[in-house]
């Protein structure tokens, strides 16, 4: 049997809204030279040799957050220029715990205090804070700075770099060219100066310093989440993919006829995500139209960069749960195509989303395959997540040459295609997506909770199949891309206990590759996000491995590198500071009032 001819599509009512609007430009941080960089993270820790002691036996409770309410207005300052105080400031100042030195540069440098504010509420005489705060300058190289802005030495190569950069543009700025020495490991900002500069508005930049506790990292990716699962995160995980979907999910999400539960839900499930640092999400809606404008509507208003779906589907699911027609189908989703792009928003797009081959007939897929072309759109779907599944497939469509070829036939993959899970794919299958470019989205906490089976990550990515991670939540119980990270990383491990000695296990730099530029390049957005590279839109996390509550244990040996891979393995939202999107700050652990 051929696949079937898909039904025409009506032309579009209005002009179509351009998506591709010129953005606004991103703030951007500035990055220090790579020497400079390596100097640091080489350089001992400023921690001091003794064991963490408290100054005044009773440390103040806050960190960073400390409100202005805590600072008296009129304080007398107290008399430190006897020998006897000059005695007592050096003794304290070298039992002064790292957490204190990073509260006294918090203070300073971010909140803004004087030195002499600071000093009376940590009860520490004033030249202690001034001179904790004199070697954070020297270690950090903060200058004034210069009409050219070259405080620091470089190289001759970098040198030379940076005059053929200002030979480029005869309006290049100092920032500009500062932000192109941009290199790290794992693209992080560190340790330095970061500095906010709109258009135009240069000397009224904001300056932010980091204590040596805090980087900066690109905002992470979920490739792969369903919004209208949420409330079932964390429980009906007894029963494998085809009878949990009858059993738990397709009830849960009939619920969302209901229009005052769907803002509920999906307030609760973005705001979620943006605490656990997920910038961009793509994410399955249900079946119903106005449902699905309301998660649109929630993401645009809570700031976060997304793909909404309207889930397709219209067989093999309740009757109570299915879409009565392939007209039915269509005309909802192109509706919710066209109430996606009315909203104007550089950050919100629309997907199209057949939920996968066992609900959707041929014409129907063949149809929404269409539908996406017409409208440019991302598409996505499930793809060989368990055995059982695959088998079916085959049953249903016997003219297939593989479950890829189902979706290959109806003009569903491409470069703005994303599948998820893709465990069971044969080598052929693999070959295919490929071609088209398609993105494949790991959800391995789903995969081992419902039992559909260990992805191997190192075969797709050998086989140069793009790869980002996804929660799916919830087949997956954790909404947080941390989580995905670290089960990617245990799955590896799990493969590899049977794999030959020269199998390569995911290393964690891997894992948060595909947390942000993995995931970036699955959604076909590596133009705009996914790492720190200039002209990049801002979409980054402010991380603090020492936020008070938090589960990360540092230590005064600690390299940056040490402190990175413990946040990736044992850290949390407590973690997650501040959260941009697009430059905006729409996240702030200390203020709860954005958004
Ligand atoms: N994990 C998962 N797989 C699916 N396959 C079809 N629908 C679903 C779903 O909701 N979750």
């Amino acid at each position: 049997m051929k696949p079937p001819e898909p039904q025409p599509l009506p032309e579009p009512q209005q002009p179509e809204p351009t998506l591709e609007a010129p953005l606004e430009p991103a703030q951007v941080p500035q990055q220090q030279p790579q020497q400079q960089q390596q100097q640091q993270q080489q350089q001992p820790q400023q921690q001091p040799q003794q064991a963490e002691v408290s100054v005044d036996g009773n440390p103040p409770a806050c960190s960073s957050g400390a409100p202005a309410k805590y600072f008296p207005a009129n304080v007398e300052e107290t008399n430190e220029t006897t020998i006897d105080n000059k005695m007592k400031a050096k003794v304290q100042r070298r039992r002064l715990s790292p957490s204190h030195r990073e509260m006294i540069i918090d203070l300073v440098f971010n909140e803004k205090k004087t030195s002499r504010e600071v000093a009376r509420y940590m009860g520490l005489p004033q030249s202690t804070v001034m001179s904790v705060v004199q070697v954070f300058k020297k270690e950090h190289r903060i200058h004034k700075k210069t009409a050219t802005g070259r405080k620091r030495r470089l190289t001759t190569a970098q040198e030379f770099q940076l005059f053929e950069m200002s030979q480029e543009r005869d309006n290049i700025s100092v920032d500009e060219i500062r932000r192109r020495f941009c290199n790290s490991i794992l693209n992080l900002v560190t340790y330095q100066k970061l500095q906010f500069t709109e258009v135009g508005k240069r000397k009224d930049s904001n300056i932010h310093y980091m204590t040596p506790s805090q980087f900066m990292m690109p905002g992470m990716i979920d490739t792969h989440i369903h919004a209208s699962q949420f409330p079932n995160n964390g429980v009906a995980m007894d029963l494998p993919l085809l009878e949990w979907l009858q059993t738990y999910t397709f009830p849960t999400e009939a619920n969302f006829s209901d229009t005052l539960f769907a803002r509920e839900v999906y307030s609760k499930v973005v705001e979620r995500l943006l605490r656990n640092g997920t910038t961009t999400a793509a994410y399955f809606g249900t079946i119903h139209l106005e449902g699905s404008k309301i998660l649109a509507d929630v993401v645009h208003d809570k700031g976060q960069r997304a793909l909404i779906g309207k889930v397709n589907m219209m067989r093999n699911c309740p009757e109570y749960y299915r879409e009565m027609s392939v007209q039915e189908s269509i005309r909802d989703t192109e509706e919710f195509i066209r109430y996606v792009r009315s909203i104007q928003s550089p950050l919100v797009q629309p997907i199209v989303t057949p939920r996968f081959a066992p609900t959707c007939p041929e014409d129907q897929l063949a149809s929404l395959g269409q539908l996406a072309a017409k409208y440019g759109c991302h598409i996505q779907s499930h793809l060989c997540e368990t055995q059982p599944e695959c088998n079916w497939v085959k049953e249903l469509f016997p003219w297939a040459k593989s479950y890829t070829d189902v979706y290959d036939s109806m003009r569903l993959l491409s470069e703005k295609s994303v599948m998820a899970h893709c465990i069971w794919l044969t080598d052929d299958e693999i070959y295919t997506l490929r071609e088209r470019g398609v993105g494949i989205s790991h959800c391995p906490n789903s995969n081992v909770s419902i039992r559909s089976g260990l992805c191997d990550i190192r075969r797709l990515l050998n086989s140069g199949l793009k790869v980002g991670l996804g929660t799916d939540c919830s087949g997956g119980y954790c909404p947080s891309i941390l989580d995905s990270m670290r089960q990617s990383l245990q799955v590896s491990n799990i493969l590899a206990l049977d794999r030959d000695q020269d199998y390569q296990r995911i290393t964690y730099k891997e894992a948060f590759r595909m947390a942000t530029l993995g995931g970036a390049k699955v959604l076909n957005m590596e133009d705009r996000i996914g790492n720190f590279e200039i002209d990049k839109e801002f979409d980054a996390l402010l991380i603090d491995v020492s936020a008070p509550g938090s589960a990360i244990d540092i230590f005064s040996k600690d390299t940056v590198e040490d402190k990175v891979q413990k946040f990736i393995y044992t850290g949390d939202d407590r973690n997650i500071a501040r959260v941009y999107v697009a430059g905006h700050r729409i996240l702030d652990l200390h203020n709860k009032n954005l958004h």
